[in-house]
C-alpha cells in the first residue's frame, strides 16, 4: 500500500521595495514569492511508539530531532527527546501548532492520529543555501547552467548552523510549510487552503516565527510564505502578546495583503553575493540613526514611500495595459527588451511611456537608498554593489536592478523583459570580479502556501527514505 503523505509547500521571498520602511505600519513593501520553496512531508509511522514525532532535515548533518507528545483533554504534554542537537524553529512550531490543534479537535483525535507516531521530513530547494562548495566538489563553475545540473534538495555537507544561506528566508518558509502540513494532517485545514485556512496558517506561523527568533520583525517573510507575491503592510506588534491572537476569527490582526504579481513577460532574477551582511546589524544601525535624526529620516522615509508606491503603480498599470491591448503590450516589450532602459523613450506609445516611468522611478528608489546609506553611514547599497547594479542596469532589456530587503552585500535582484536580457545579465554576473556573484535559479512564483502531491515535486520522494 502506498503510504499516506501529507505535504505542504511554502515559497521563499524577495523584498523588492520597502526595506526598513515595512517595519512601520504607515508604509508598505512589495514582496515577490520565489519558485524556490520549502516542503514538509508528514507520514504516519506503522509501528512507532505512540506520540513520537521524528523530524528529519536530510540535507543537513546532525539534523534529526525527536519529540514526544501526549494530549490530555485540553493539556498538551510536549518534550524533546533528542539531546545532541536542537532546532528552535521546528520545536516551537510543533509545540504551538499542536496546542492549537488540540484546542480545535480535542485530545482523542490528536492521540489517535499520533497512535504509531509520525515522521516529518523537511527540505528546501537548493536556492535557499549556497551551492558554491557543492559546485566546486563537482568541478562545476558557479553558473546558472551548472546549478541546474545539481540534484534537487542536494546535501549541503554542513549543519544548519554552519550552512551559508542565500537570504530567501529559510526559517519563514520552513515555519509556514511545517505549520500548514501539521494543520492539514490533523484536518484543521483542508487541501483547498482557502482564504480562511491561510489566515489561520499565517497567524500561527507569524507567532511561531517571532517566538522562535525572539523578536517581532516586520513579518513580511512569513506573509509572503503564506500569500506569495503581494503588497505588504505589517500588523501592529502588540497583537502577538496573547496566544489567543492566533485564532483565524480574531479581528485584531490588522496586517494588509494586497495581491500583486509581476506583469506578463517580466522575469525575476536573483543572485547571492558571497560577501554577505548581517541583517539585524544593518537594521539596528539604521534605526539608531533614524532615532537620532528624526526629521531627516522621516523626510527620506516619506519620499521613499512615495517612490516605492509609484514603482508598484507602474507595474499594475503595465498589467492593466496587457489586459487592454496584449498585442501592443507584447510588441513594446519586445522592442524595449533590445534596448537599454535609457533608450526606451525612443519607442512610441503609452506602454513604452509606462516602462520609462517605471525605470526612472526604480532608479530614484535606488538613489534614495544610497542617500539612506550616506546619511546613516550604513552600507545599504555599498559602492561595490553600485558598480554591479549599474552594469546590470545597462544590459538591454533590464527594467530594474536593486539590492533587495535590507540591502548590504547579501544579494541583488534584477527585473528583466526577455530571455535574451536574462542571458545578458548572466554574462555580467559570470564575468564579475569585484564581488563573488552566485546566480540563483529562482523565478517568481506568486502563489503562497500550497498543498502538493508527492509525484508533482521532482526529487521529493528520493529524500523520504532515511
Ligand atoms: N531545512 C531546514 N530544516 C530545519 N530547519 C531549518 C531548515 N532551514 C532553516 N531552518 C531553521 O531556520 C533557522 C535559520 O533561520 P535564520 O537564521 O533566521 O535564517 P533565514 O534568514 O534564512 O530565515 C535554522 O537555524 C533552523 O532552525
Ligand atoms: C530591513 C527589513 O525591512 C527587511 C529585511 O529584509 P531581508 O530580505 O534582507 O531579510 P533577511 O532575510 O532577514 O536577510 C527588516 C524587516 O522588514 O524585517
Amino acid at each position: 500500500m502506498t503510504p499516506d503523505y501529507t505535504i505542504a509547500s511554502a515559497p521563499g521571498k524577495v523584498l523588492l521595495t520597502g526595506g526598513y520602511l515595512v517595519l512601520e505600519q504607515a508604509f508598505t513593501g512589495l514582496v515577490i514569492g520565489t519558485s524556490a520553496r520549502f516542503y514538509t512531508v508528514i507520514k504516519p509511522e506503522n509501528t512507532g511508539a505512540a506520540g513520537t514525532l521524528t523530524v528529519r532535515s536530510p540535507q543537513f548533518e546532525q539534523a534529526t530531532w525527536q519529540y514526544k507528545t501526549t494530549a490530555y483533554s485540553d493539556q498538551l504534554e510536549f518534550k524533546s527527546i533528542t539531546t545532541e542537537s536542537s532546532n528552535k524553529f521546528v520545536e516551537t512550531c510543533l509545540k504551538f501548532t499542536l496546542q492549537i490543534i488540540l484546542e480545535r479537535n480535542g485530545a482523542e483525535q490528536m492521540n489517535q492520529l499520533l497512535n504509531n507516531g509520525i515522521q516529518v521530513t523537511i527540505v528546501g530547494d537548493n536556492d535557499f543555501y549556497s551551492q558554491r562548495a557543492q559546485l566546486q566538489v563537482n568541478h562545476l563553475p558557479n553558473t546558472a547552467d551548472a546549478l541546474a545540473l545539481l540534484h534537487p534538495f542536494c546535501k549541503t555537507h554542513a549543519t544548519l548552523s554552519s550552512v551559508h544561506k542565500t537570504g530567501l528566508g529559510s526559517s519563514a518558509a520552513l515555519t509556514t510549510s511545517l505549520v500548514a502540513a501539521l494543520l492539514l494532517y490533523f484536518k484543521v485545514v483542508d487541501k483547498s487552503l482557502d482564504n480562511n485556512n491561510k489566515v489561520l496558517i499565517h497567524n500561527v506561523a507569524q507567532f511561531v516565527h517571532c517566538f522562535a527568533q525572539g523578536k517581532v520583525g516586520s513579518g513580511f517573510d512569513v506573509s509572503s510564505a503564506v500569500w506569495g507575491s503581494h503588497r505588504y503592510k505589517r500588523f501592529n506588534p502588540t497583537i502577538l502578546a496573547p496566544i489567543m491572537a492566533l485564532d483565524a476569527r480574531n479581528q485584531s490582526w490588522d496586517n494588509d495583503v494586497t495581491p500583486f504579481r509581476l506583469p506578463p513577460g517580466f522575469r525575476l532574477m536573483l543572485a547571492d553575493i558571497d560577501a554577505g551582511s548581517h541583517t539585524p546589524t544593518l537594521v539596528g544601525k539604521v534605526l539608531a540613526w533614524k532615532k537620532s535624526k528624526p526629521e531627516e529620516a522621516d523626510a527620506l522615509w516619506d519620499e521613499l514611500g512615495t517612490y516605492n508606491s509609484l514603482v508598484e503603480q507602474h507595474f499594475r498599470q503595465l498589467a492593466a495595459y496587457h489586459e487592454q491591448d496584449a498585442e501592443l503590450y507584447n510588441d513594446t516589450l519586445n522592442q524595449c527588451s533590445k534596448l537599454k532602459y535609457n533608450e526606451w523613450h525612443t519607442v512610441s506609445g503609452f506602454v513604452a511611456e509606462e516602462l520609462v516611468a517605471l525605470a526612472n522611478d526604480a532608479n530614484h528608489v535606488r538613489s534614495l537608498l544610497r542617500k539612506m546609506s550616506d546619511l546613516s553611514n550604513v552600507p545599504i547599497e555599498p559602492k561595490e554593489q553600485t558598480h554591479l547594479l549599474d552594469e546590470c542596469a545597462n544590459v538591454p532589456g533590464v527594467a530594474m536592478a536593486v539590492v533587495p530587503g535590507a540591502g548590504g552585500y547579501d544579494a541583488i535582484v534584477c527585473i528583466v523583459l526577455s530571455e535574451e536580457a536574462k542571458k545578458g545579465v548572466c554574462l555580467v554576473w559570470e564575468s564579475w570580479k569585484e564581488l563573488s556573484v552566485g546566480p540563483l535559479l529562482s523565478e517568481e512564483d506568486f502563489q503562497g502556501v500550497t498543498s502538493v502531491a508527492l509525484d508533482n515535486v521532482p526529487g521529493l520522494s528520493a529524500v523520504l527514505t532515511p
